[in-house]
C-alpha cells in the first residue's frame, strides 16, 4: 500500500492547465510536482520516482503541426522506453484534452503503447471553431477503467480546437471507450452543439487495455468544487465538483499499487 502517491504533472512550452491539474490531484489526497519535459529528456527527474503521470491541457509547442504533436514527437522520440515501461510496470496516465492528444499522437493510446501506429488522431472540430463551454458526459457501461469507477455521468467544461476523435476502421474495434458526449437527456449524441467535435461513437474520453491509462477532452480539474460550475447556486449543485472523483479514484488505485 503506497501512503504518499507521488504524481508528475508533465509541462512543455505552452501548456497552461498543469496547475489546476496538480491542484486537483491534491485535493485528492495526492503529492503533485510540475515537471518540465526538459526534465524527463535531461534525466533529472525520473518517472519511476513516480505513481502517476499526468499530462495537462493546454497550447503545448503552441499547437504547430497540430494540437499535441510537437509534444508527442519528444515523447515518442527521446523518452517512449521510459513512457513504455512506466505503463508496463502497472503505473497510471491521465491526460487531458491537449494531454489525450499528446497520448494519441504518442501511441500510447490506444494503447498497447506503440510509437508506429498512426491510425487514430484528434483533430479539427467539425465546427471548426474552438468550443469553450459545459457539457455532458456519460460513461460507458462496460468499461474497465480505475480512473472512472463510481461515474455514470458527469458534467464537465470543454475548451479546444481539436477533439474530434477519427479512426481508421480496421481501428475502431481497439478503442475502449470511457466517456461519451450525450444530450439533455444524457442519452450520446451525435448532434451538435451536445456533442462539440463530431468525434468517432461520440466518444469523449478513452482508456487503454489494462484501465490505467485514461484520457478525455473535457476537463475534470476544472470541475472540482460545485462553485466552478456557472449554475452551482441556480441548482444548488453539491459539493464536492464531480470531476474530483476521477481524481480520487486515480489516487485510490495507485495506492493499491
Ligand atoms: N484545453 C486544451 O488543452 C486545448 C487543446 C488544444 N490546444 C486544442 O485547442 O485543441
Amino acid at each position: 500500500m503506497v501512503k504518499n502517491v507521488r504524481v508528475m504533472v508533465l509541462r512543455a512550452p505552452g501548456t497552461n492547465a498543469d496547475r489546476e491539474l496538480a491542484f486537483a490531484f491534491e485535493l485528492a489526497g495526492g503529492t503533485a510536482r510540475l515537471t518540465h519535459i526538459n526534465e524527463l529528456i535531461s534525466g533529472s527527474q525520473k518517472l519511476a520516482d513516480y505513481h502517476i503521470l499526468a499530462l495537462p491541457g493546454g497550447f503545448s509547442y503552441g499547437d504547430d503541426l497540430g494540437a499535441g504533436k510537437v509534444q508527442a514527437n519528444e515523447m515518442r522520440l527521446r523518452i517512449f522506453d521510459d513512457l513504455k515501461t512506466f505503463v508496463e510496470r502497472g503505473s497510471l496516465i491521465l491526460g487531458v484534452c491537449n494531454g489525450f492528444q499528446a497520448l494519441i499522437k504518442t501511441g500510447i493510446l490506444p494503447g498497447p503503447p506503440d510509437p508506429k501506429l498512426p491510425h487514430v488522431t484528434l483533430t479539427n472540430n467539425d465546427s471548426g471553431k474552438f468550443e469553450c463551454r459545459w457539457i455532458k458526459l456519460v460513461s460507458e457501461p462496460t468499461a474497465s477503467c480505475v480512473w472512472t469507477n463510481n461515474i455514470d455521468r458527469m458534467e464537465a467544461p470543454i475548451a479546444h480546437g481539436e477533439g474530434k476523435l477519427i479512426a481508421a476502421p480496421e481501428m475502431l474495434s481497439r478503442l475502449r471507450p470511457v466517456f461519451y458526449y450525450a444530450n439533455s437527456k444524457w442519452q450520446p449524441t451525435s448532434t451538435y452543439p451536445s456533442n462539440p467535435n463530431g468525434s468517432v461513437n461520440n466518444i469523449a474520453g478513452l482508456t487503454d487495455d489494462t484501465g490505467r491509462v485514461f484520457a478525455l477532452m473535457p476537463h475534470p480539474e476544472r470541475f472540482v468544487r460545485a462553485s466552478q460550475h456557472p449554475q452551482w447556486t441556480r441548482r444548488d449543485i453539491d459539493e464536492p465538483g464531480q470531476g474530483l472523483q476521477i481524481f480520487r479514484n486515480g489516487i485510490a488505485a495507485a495506492r493499491d499499487f
